[in-house]
């Protein structure tokens, strides 16, 4: 499978890392975008949209500008499959602005694709099973495949997978900025913050245990992390600002969807 990146930015960069530590070969990608950028060696980059078709185009730029970009990627996509990146944009809109495609793909990731470690959320219209089975590898290249039976939860799974790191990386910041306000040296208590995040987290997925046991095999009977937990746990305070947190990331990959409709003018 040859692959075009059309628009190389910080997520669509991550998955061609990803893709080439998987030992990829280089010539398998090609990379599209109007600017120039800085990409690995090997892979062919260009300024101009190639004059052919692809078996794979990953849309790598922003949602919105799908209606104004599709236009001039018929050529790119016609017979191939679209893996679409783009937060919110559902396949009944991949299908209407690039019809062209064979099959198309939503393929939600996280930049932990650079090192393998992202869960791949997938959803697809119009694939047969050879290509469900070729963007599976893609995918399980950049960490693991998640196939949804259908859309109605993308944009949940979106806010959970997609946005997650960057909730985890407001909770790490927290953690340091908390125990440097508290007395630690600050590049200290970062230090201390995220390698706990990644030793607790290698656990995690490691462990037969779920968090929530994990959680209380920490917390030593009358001990310290019981009365740190009952912080968090205070009214169900932890999980209201989560399940706050989850709605509006949610909701708002709905709106990007209906956004990205109506540039398309597809809805009024
Ligand atoms: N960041 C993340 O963690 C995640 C992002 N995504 C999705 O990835 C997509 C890109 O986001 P992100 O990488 O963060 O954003 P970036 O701004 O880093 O990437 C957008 C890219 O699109 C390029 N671009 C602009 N105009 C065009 C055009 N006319 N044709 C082709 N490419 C163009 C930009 O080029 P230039 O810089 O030269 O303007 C840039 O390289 C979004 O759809 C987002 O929903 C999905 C999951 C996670
Ligand atoms: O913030 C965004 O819209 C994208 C989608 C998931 C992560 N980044």
């Amino acid at each position: 499978m040859d692959i075009l990146i059309y628009g190389y930015g910080t997520m669509a960069g991550a998955m061609v890392d990803g893709w080439l530590r998987a030992g990829m070969d280089p010539a398998r990608i090609t990379a599209y975008n109007p600017r120039p950028k800085n990409v690995p060696q090997d892979i062919t980059f260009t300024t101009e949209i190639p004059d052919r078709s692809f078996d794979a185009v990953v849309l790598g730029f922003k949602p919105h500008m799908l209606g104004d970009i599709a236009p001039g990627m018929a050529g790119v996509v016609r017979g191939g499959i679209v893996l679409s990146i783009l937060a919110g944009v559902e396949l009944e809109t991949l299908a209407e602005e690039l019809p062209d495609a064979r099959g198309w793909v939503r393929f939600m990731p996280n930049l932990a694709v650079a090192l393998g470690k992202s869960p791949n959320a997938l959803v697809e219209r119009g694939l047969g099973e050879s290509d469900r089975a070729a963007v599976t590898a893609l995918a399980e290249d950049l960490g693991s495949a998640e196939w949804l039976p259908d859309e109605s939860q993308f944009e949940l799974v979106t806010a959970l997978a997609g946005s997650g790191p960057g909730f985890v990386y407001r909770f790490i910041d927290a953690l340091a900025s908390a125990a440097s306000e508290l007395g630690l040296e600050e590049a200290q208590a970062q230090r201390l913050a995220v390698q706990m995040v990644d030793g607790a987290g290698a656990l995690a997925s490691a462990s037969e245990h779920s968090p929530r046991e994990l959680a209380s095999r920490v917390a030593s009977p009358g001990g310290m992390t019981q009365k740190g937990l009952d912080v968090l746990d205070d009214g169900g305070a932890l999980e209201k600002l989560m399940t706050n947190c989850l709605a509006a990331a949610r909701d708002r990959g709905i709106e990007m969807g209906r956004e990205a409709r109506k540039t398309a003018g597809k809805d009024s």
